[in-house]
């Protein structure tokens, strides 16, 4: 049987996994399983997929993972060490699933020759994409994208040569705020913004999908996962989330990848490619959904896709310095030191203050990069209090 190690698996990705073994028992077995500092979750996450290894991220809450798992006869480790040992333990398939950079390391860390990266973490390619797609090329990795938009348009690319691919097309949701006035927008709380219309997901992401940061993350995570210019990728506000990606040829064609939003169905193409599982995912039902539509994204109210256009464009440490000042900005949000705006501020203004510069050409590099944005971002954050805004 091939076997699976899951990066993230107390998230909502990793909880879909769990959902996706469940449909395709003696599929995989589970190597190992890592997390934050959730250690009730990661050890009955660990024992439920009866994994060989669990790891958490925590350094001090070792003794209590292992208390956890005592006479389960699963190993288990603590700290930055542990996750590497996670990430590099013999298995076919490595699930990226951290949220944020945090996931970088490790996630290089499971390169190896032969084996497949089902990565949902976008902020690895946001933060070092030129470096880990390079990096994973010569170490003979294959890069899957979990990521709903990204494996539609991976599925679609299918359908024709690279060097026909006229234009490659991103759908946005629009989040929880599509509809509302600029003013009600900065006055929007947590409990507001984490109200996604359609997809269940960890509060980092959902945030990002409110700011639209997360399609601007994604525009770059498409740019260095499909290896095409900037200006090829677009995105559309699309408010149902069943058409993910789109494909344009030159000769007029489009393909696209369509299907109910539930991270099932990307993650069963992942786990399963270039075979087909039978999967409990949602179905699609045209006719029950009735319409389709689209709009634009309106960059006034949403000033995040301009931020990531422009790094984008910049090609270089800018999508490093980007992804970590978000981070800090939304973790303040959620932690109502900011307010909403104050999230793209933080973003625009740390841009604003550190220089340019070349890509990171390792995770070392990146994160020495992230570090020095986070330090900027901490000091520019005070400006953009909830209390100011
Ligand atoms: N959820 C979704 O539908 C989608 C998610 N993604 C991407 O997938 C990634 C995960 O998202 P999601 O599952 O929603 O996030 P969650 O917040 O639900 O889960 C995050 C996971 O990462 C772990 N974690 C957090 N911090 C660290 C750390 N410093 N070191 C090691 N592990 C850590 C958490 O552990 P603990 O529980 O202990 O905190 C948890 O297992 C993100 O990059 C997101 O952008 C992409 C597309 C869709
Ligand atoms: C499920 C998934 O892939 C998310 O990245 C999703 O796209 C977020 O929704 P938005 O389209 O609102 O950003
Ligand atoms: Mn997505």
């Amino acid at each position: 049987m091939k076997r699976l190690s899951i990066l993230g698996a107390t998230g909502s990705i990793g909880h879909s996994v769990r959902t996706l073994l469940a449909d395709a028992p003696g599929l995989y077995e589970v190597e190992a399983v890592a997390g934050g500092r959730d250690v009730a979750a990661l050890a009955e996450t660990a024992r439920a997929l009866n994994a060989r290894f669990a790891a958490i991220a925590d350094p001090a809450a070792g003794r209590a993972l292992a208390e956890a798992l005592a006479g389960s006869g699963i190993a288990s480790g603590a700290g930055p060490s542990a996750l590497i040992e996670a990430a590099q333990r013999e298995a076919d398939v490595v699930v990226s699933a951290i949220v944020g950079v945090a996931g970088l390391a490790p996630t290089v860390a499971a390169f190896a020759p032969g084996r497949r990266i089902a990565l949902a973490n976008k902020e690895c390619l946001v933060a070092a994409g030129t470096f880990f797609m390079a990096e994973a090329a010569r170490q003979g990795t294959e890069v899957l994208p979990v990521d709903s938009e990204h494996n539609a348009i991976f599925q679609a690319l299918e359908a024709g040569p690279r060097k026909a691919v006229e234009k490659i097309t991103l759908t946005a949701s629009g989040g929880p705020f599509r509809l509302k006035s600029r003013e009600e927008i900065a006055r929007a709380v947590p409990k507001d913004a984490l109200k996604h219309p359609n997809w269940s997901m960890g509060a980092k992401i959902t945030i990002d999908s409110a700011t639209l940061m997360n399609k601007g993350l994604e525009l770059i995570e498409a740019m260095h996962l499909f290896a095409l210019p900037p200006e090829r990728f677009d995105a559309v506000v699309h408010p149902e989330s069943v058409v993910h990606g789109l494909v344009s040829f030159v000769d007029g064609s489009v393909t696209a990848g369509l299907a109910m939003p539930d991270m099932c169905v990307p993650i069963a193409h992942c786990l399963a490619f270039p075979d087909r599982i039978v999967t409990s995912c949602r179905r699609l039902d045209l006719v029950a959904l009735g319409r389709l539509t689209f709009e634009a994204p309106d960059e006034a109210r949403f000033p995040a896709l301009a931020l990531a256009r422009a790094a984008m464009a910049a090609d270089g440490v800018a999508a490093t310095i980007l992804n970590a000042a978000n981070e800090v900005a939304v973790a303040a949000y959620l932690e109502g030191r900011i307010g909403f705006y104050g999230i793209t501020d933080t973003v625009a203004a740390t841009l604003d203050r550190i220089n340019g510069g070349p890509a990171p050409a390792s995770v070392a590099d990146a994160m020495e990069a992230d570090a020095q944005a986070r330090r900027a971002a901490a000091v520019l954050l005070p400006k953009f209090s909830a209390k100011a805004s």
